[in-house]
Formats: structure tokens, sequence, C-alpha cells
């Protein structure tokens, strides 16, 4: 080892609720491709989601209910070659995991194989209880999501905050309380009010990754093309554009076109 170049530390789920333990937060960003996924792990994020958004970032479809699991193992796979310390989690899509344990642990199994992942992730509390329990004896690492749900759009009919009355707030408290117990090494809390979210970071060990769930919780998570400024129609509160990409490549593409058009590109030295 001496010579050799300093070998990163993986992160692991094990790692991650030793960080909540020591007070450290989690960095989590989304990545759909294996180009993606080099400069995020290579930033040092600790955990790479597969997110079924990319039903919306990579495919232009209005929900995350069209993508199926073999374009998400299609993601995934890519995500894994790149990665040499992040921990990569990949959504299980709509329709993949509601219908029976069975089904879900299947589909579970076959992202694991197919793709290389690390652990899944599925939406839901009580309802899928089964279907998780399913996973995890199977030695499948679940990652849970509760809050905003958007695989059950259909059934809210907004992406407007949630658990903001008592009712609500109860069943996610005991939602969460229910995948720590099960077993889960982490929990997302999507578009919840932040004292709710701050209450149950502090009332169960496992992490909780939040996105719109305020300050309180034990790490955030971001889809990376919002992050960096490509996704200029889409403006929740809580996102914050850590660059103006969309602004960038426009520029570099008209540049590119200027260039073809006046002949200026390629040079003498750009041929052969
Ligand atoms: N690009 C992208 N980023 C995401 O964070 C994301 C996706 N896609 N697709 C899947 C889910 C959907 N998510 C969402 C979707 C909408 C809002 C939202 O706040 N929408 C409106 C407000 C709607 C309302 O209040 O009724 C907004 O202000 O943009 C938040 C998270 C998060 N996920
Ligand atoms: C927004 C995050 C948590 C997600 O589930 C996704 O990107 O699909
Ligand atoms: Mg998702």
């Amino acid at each position: 080892m001496s010579t050799a170049k300093k070998a990163y530390k993986r992160v692991t789920t094990k790692s991650l609720v030793d960080m909540k333990a020591q007070g450290e937060k989690i960095a989590m960003l989304t990545a759909y491709d294996y180009t993606m996924a080099q400069i995020v792990d290579g930033a040092g994020i600790d955990v790479i989601l597969v997110g079924d958004s990319a039903s919306n970032v990579m495919a232009g479809h209005e929900t995350t209910l069209p993508i199926t699991l073999d374009q998400m193992i299609y993601h995934a796979s890519g995500v894994v070659r790149a990665i040499k310390r992040s921990l990569v989690v990949v959504d299980l899509p709509f329709g993949s995991y509601q219908s029976d344990p069975k089904e879900a642990l299947r589909s579970a199994i076959r992202i694991m194989k197919e793709s290389g992942a690390h652990a899944v992730k599925l939406e839901g509390g009580k309802e899928v209880k089964d279907s998780i329990k399913r996973i995890l004896h199977a030695g499948i690492p679940v990652m849970g999501h509760l809050g905003l749900t958007p695989q059950s759009i259909y059934k809210f009919g907004t992406y407007t905050v949630r658990a903001k009355e008592d009712e609500e707030a109860e069943k996610l408290k005991n939602d969460a309380k229910m995948l720590e117990k099960m077993g889960c090494f982490a929990v997302v809390l999507e578009k919840v009010p932040a004292s709710l979210a701050k209450e149950v970071a502090e009332s169960i060990n496992i992490p909780v990754i939040g996105i719109g769930a305020g300050n309180g919780v034990d790490g955030q998570v971001l889809v990376v093309h919002d992050l960096l400024g490509m996704t200029h129609e889409f403006n929740p509160r809580f996102l914050r554009r850590y660059a103006d990409l969309h602004s960038e490549m426009t520029k570099a593409f008209e540049n590119y076109r200027d260039d073809v058009k006046s002949r200026d590109f390629p040079s003498d030295q750009e041929q052969y």
C-alpha cells in the first residue's frame, strides 16, 4: 500500500448509521449514467441514488410512473461501473413491488444481480411492510421513502407539502419507527414540515435523508440536474442551484454552431 494510490474507504450502509451517531451529515445526489456518477463519486458524495426521477429527467415523462425495471437496471449498471467510494441505491420503479412481496423480492434481486448496486429504495410505510420484510430477509439493504411519494401522485393529485395534518403526521412517525424496527438502513423524507422531519430524525437511530424536509435531519438529497441548474422549469423552494449549466451549455453549443458555420472548426491542428 505504501506506493499505491490511497484507496478510498467505501461508504456502506453501516457507515451511514455510524455517521448519524457521530453527527456527520450525509450528502446524497442522484445520478443516472456512468459519466455523471464518476464526477459525483469523485466529489466525495456519500450516496448516489439511481432515482426513478430518471423518468422525468432522462426520458421527459411527466411523472415517475412510466419508467420500467429494465430501464432502472440499465441506468444503475452505468452508475455502478463508475463508482469507487459512494454507496449506490436504486429506486424500485412503480409496478415492480406493489403487487405482492414475492414480486418485490424478484425485482430487488434483479437490480442487485444485474446492476451490481448496493441497496434498493421503495416508497411507502405500512402498506409495503411485507415487501420490505421479504427483501430484507434476502440480505438486500432497504432505504425507505416517506412523505411526498411521487409514485402515488394520482392518489394525492398535487406535489404539495405532506403530513401537515396531525393524522398524516402520526402515520408518518409510526411508519418511520416501523422501518427502523424492520431493519431498513435509512429513510428519505420528502417535502414535509421541518419540525416534523426533525422530530422523526430524533426519534430513530437510522439516518433520515431529507429533500424539502429542513435542516434537522441527518442528510440531504437533491436531483443532480436540478442542483446543476439544468432543469429551469423545476423551481421548488427546497432547491438550491449550485451552477447554471443550462446557460453554460447553451453558450458552448452556440459557440460550436457558430464555429462550424463560419468554417473556424476544425482548424489545421484539428485534422489529420
Ligand atoms: N427534476 C426532478 N427533481 C426532483 O426533485 C424530482 C423529480 N424530478 N421527479 C421525481 C420527484 C418529484 N419531486 C417533486 C416534484 C414536485 C415538487 C414541487 O414542489 N412542485 C411544485 C409545487 C407543487 C405544489 O405545491 O402543488 C414546485 O414548486 O415546483 C417537489 C418534488 C421530487 N422528485
Ligand atoms: C428525489 C429522490 C429522493 C428520488 O426518489 C428520486 O430522485 O427518484
Ligand atoms: Mg424516486
